[in-house]
C-alpha cells in the first residue's frame, strides 16, 4: 500500500531541485561549522536542503498516509540536532541532504543528494543526485537500477587481483591489509557517491566504518537493484543502523574484503 508513495519521477524531482538549491550555494561564501569532530562539517546549506526536502514530502503526500501512520523523516541534521534516529515499521524517508559537505566546503565536485525510503524496515527506494554533473541515480525495490534513465549493473568482476576498492580516508591503515592483492584503493569524500560507482560498475566494492544510515539507505537499494551485495562488515546481513557496510560488484569481492578489515565500533545511530 505504501508503494504508492514510490514514484520515482517525483522524488527524483525533489532530489534535483535540492541539487539547484546546492549548486547555487556551492559558490556563494559559506558558514561552516563542526559536528562530532573538527572534520564533520556543517553548513547553513546542508540544513536549508534537509528542510526543504523535508516539507516538500509532507506536501506532497498528505493524502496518501492513513491516519493511523505516522510518516516518518530520518535525516542527517535533525539527528545531529537531537531528533531521535529510529527507524520503524511506519513509512520513512531517510535523507542525506547533501553528502560529502567538506567536498562541498572546498566546491571538489563530489557531492550528492541521497533520499532512501523504507516501509516496514526494508528498504523500497533510492534516489541520489549529483549535485555537480547532474548524473541522477535511482532505484526501485524489484525495478532495476538506473543513471539518467540507463539500466544499472555492477561489474561482475571475481578476481580480486582486477578489483578497484573505494574507502574514506578514515580506514586507510586498513588499505594496507586490502591492497596488496586489489589494483588499487580510492577515496572521494562521498559515500553515497562511492556506493553509486559500485552499482554501475565501476569499481568493484566499497567499504567504511562510521557511516550512517542516511548515507546507505538509496544507496543499498540502487546497488541491489544493480545487482550488488549490501552487507555487514561481518559477513552477514546489513545492518542500516551499524554505521557500517561492505558493498561489491560479486559476493566473491565482498568476503574477501571482509575477510580484511579489522572491525571498528562507532556506535549505532538508533542508539545515540
Ligand atoms: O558530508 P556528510 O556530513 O554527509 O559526511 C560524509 C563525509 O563527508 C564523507 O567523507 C563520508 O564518506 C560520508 O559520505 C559522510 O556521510
Ligand atoms: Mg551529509
Ligand atoms: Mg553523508
Amino acid at each position: 500500500m505504501f508503494l504508492i508513495y514510490i514514484n520515482n519521477p517525483c522524488i527524483a524531482a525533489l532530489a534535483a531541485e535540492n541539487t539547484i538549491a546546492v549548486q547555487s550555494a556551492v559558490k556563494q561564501e559559506k558558514q561552516v561549522s563542526s559536528k562530532s569532530t573538527p572534520t564533520d562539517l556543517v553548513t547553513e546549506a546542508d540544513h536549508q536542503v534537509e528542510e526543504l526536502i523535508i516539507s516538500t514530502l509532507r506536501e506532497k503526500y498528505p493524502s496518501h498516509t492513513p491516519v493511523d501512520y505516522n510518516l516518518r523523516f530520518i535525516g542527517e541534521e535533525s539527528s545531529a540536532a537531537g531528533v531521535k534516529c529510529e527507524l520503524r515499521d511506519d513509512p520513512t524517508w531517510i535523507i542525506d541532504p547533501i553528502d560529502g559537505t567538506c567536498n562541498f566546503v572546498h566546491s571538489f565536485p563530489m557531492v550528492a543528494v541521497s533520499i532512501g525510503f523504507a516501509v516496514k524496515k526494508e528498504l523500497e527506494l533510492g534516489v541520489i543526485y549529483h549535485c555537480f554533473d547532474g548524473t541522477l541515480y535511482t532505484a526501485r525495490k524489484g525495478h532495476g537500477a538506473f543513471c539518467n534513465g540507463v539500466r544499472l549493473q555492477v561489474s561482475k568482476e571475481k578476481d580480486v587481483s582486477k578489483a578497484l576498492i573505494l574507502t574514506e580516508i578514515a580506514h586507510l591503515l586498513m588499505e594496507v591489509r586490502i591492497s596488496p592483492l586489489t589494483r588499487s584503493v580510492r577515496i572521494i569524500g562521498s559515500s553515497t557517491l562511492a556506493l553509486c560507482h559500485i552499482a554501475s560498475g565501476a569499481a568493484e566494492a566499497y567499504y567504511q566504518y562510521g557511516l550512517h544510515c542516511w548515507d546507505i539507505a538509496a544507496a543499498a537499494v540502487i546497488i541491489r537493484e544493480a545487482g550488488g551485495y549490501v552487507i555487514d562488515t561481518t559477513g552477514g546481513p546489513l545492518d542500516l543502523m551499524s554505521r557500517r557496510v561492505v558493498a561489491a560488484g560479486t559476493r566473491q569481492i565482498a568476503d574477501y574484503v571482509v575477510k580484511q578489515l579489522q572491525p571498528i565500533n562507532y556506535g549505532r545511530d538508533d542508539l545515540t
